[in-house]
């Protein structure tokens, strides 16, 4: 039987969730294919703060899952709000791609190479306030529209750069415009930026079928890490929209998650490190995401946890003053 991919229509969103069916026909034997939704976050061209913030992207996908026009949603797990969906599960993290963001500047220059009030262009608050923070010389532009769009921004000569996901560009083929990749330590990314999150009916973790696909494409690695950095965002109650960067990395070891708030102007940042050992992450968290009940949602989680890591550098944030230093909201 096919495995039915419902994905929204863009070229980025049709792209991972085509890699998604190719994985599961690879890893089942049998055939997956996508179903195209179509939702207002796609034909807007309105900031996504003006469209009520988070979760534009993800509603429509959710109900079509919910409906039974497929057997599976692809989200961006960036795009994601951190609030469970009732009847939904997310069954599966895949390997991540790369978490970084990269300028697309013309000429091949980085940033430090653009000249004095180069227009540099961005819609995300975040990347706004790291790049008035790096360089405060720099005319930011606030932009929108897709990925292509956004190149052609440079190409065309209206600006001489604009930052994007190093994962989207990979996923589209599009990283050859890339001229520099920002280093995650003092440029954290959105909390699970490059991670995709397969949703399931929760029902539907019954089928064994639906168990196997899910089960042979998930990232235990990849889970925590973006797990980690939602647990940030989910403790500090802000949405994909607010000034605030995370990356968790997972060795043999353990994982060591860094997250930054910053003033929407770049004047100021609050950034801190913690850690916590593997052994002590793996008995907290369920390898089967499907099966912890603390997977992607705010309430309090018990210790040794990725959730507990992410929520105890969120509350340390808010301790040194972020709320007042950023709308997080
Ligand atoms: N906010 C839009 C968005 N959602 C997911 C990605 C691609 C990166 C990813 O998969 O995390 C992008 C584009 C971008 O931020 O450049």
């Amino acid at each position: 039987m096919t495995f039915l991919v419902g994905t929204r229509g863009s070229a980025l969103a049709t792209a991972q969730a085509g890699d998604v069916a190719r994985w599961i026909a690879e890893a089942t034997g049998e055939p997956a294919e996508l179903v195209l939704v179509t939702t207002h976050g796609d034909v807007s061209r309105e900031s996504l703060a003006s469209l009520g913030g988070t979760g534009v992207f993800a509603t429509a996908l959710r109900e079509f899952l919910l409906e039974g026009n497929c057997d599976l949603v692809v989200h961006s797990m960036k795009d994601l709000p951190t609030a469970p969906a009732p009847g939904l599960s997310i069954a599966a993290v895949p390997r991540r791609e790369d978490a970084r963001d990269a300028l697309c500047a013309r000429d091949g220059l980085t940033l430090d190479e653009l000249p004095r009030g180069a227009r540099v262009g961005t819609g995300s608050p975040r990347r706004q306030a790291q790049l008035r923070r790096r360089r405060p010389d720099i005319e930011v532009v606030d932009v929108r529209g897709n990925v292509d769009t956004r190149l052609g921004l440079v190409t065309s000569g209206r600006l001489d750069a604009v930052i994007l996901a190093v994962a989207g560009l990979v996923r589209l083929g599009r990283d050859e415009h890339i001229t520099e990749r920002f280093d995650l330590d003092d440029w954290p990314t959105a909390p699970a930026q490059g991670a995709l999150a397969v949703e399931v009916r929760t029902s539907s973790l019954h089928d064994p079928r639906i168990r196997a696909a899910v089960a042979a494409i998930h990232d235990t690695d990849s889970a925590l890490a973006a797990e980690t950095e939602r647990s940030v965002l989910a403790r500090l109650d802000a949405g994909c929209a607010a000034p605030v960067g995370a990356h968790a990395s997972v060795s043999a070891d353990g994982i060591t998650a860094t997250a930054a708030v910053y003033a929407l102007d770049g004047s100021e940042a609050l950034s801190l490190t913690r850690s916590a050992e593997r052994a002590a992450l793996l008995a907290g968290s369920a390898t089967d995401p499907a099966d912890d009940p603390y997977y992607g949602t705010s309430t309090t989680p018990p210790a040794g946890t990725a959730h507990h890591l992410g929520a105890s550098i969120a509350e340390a944030l808010l301790d040194s003053g972020a709320a007042a230093l950023a709308p997080l909201g």
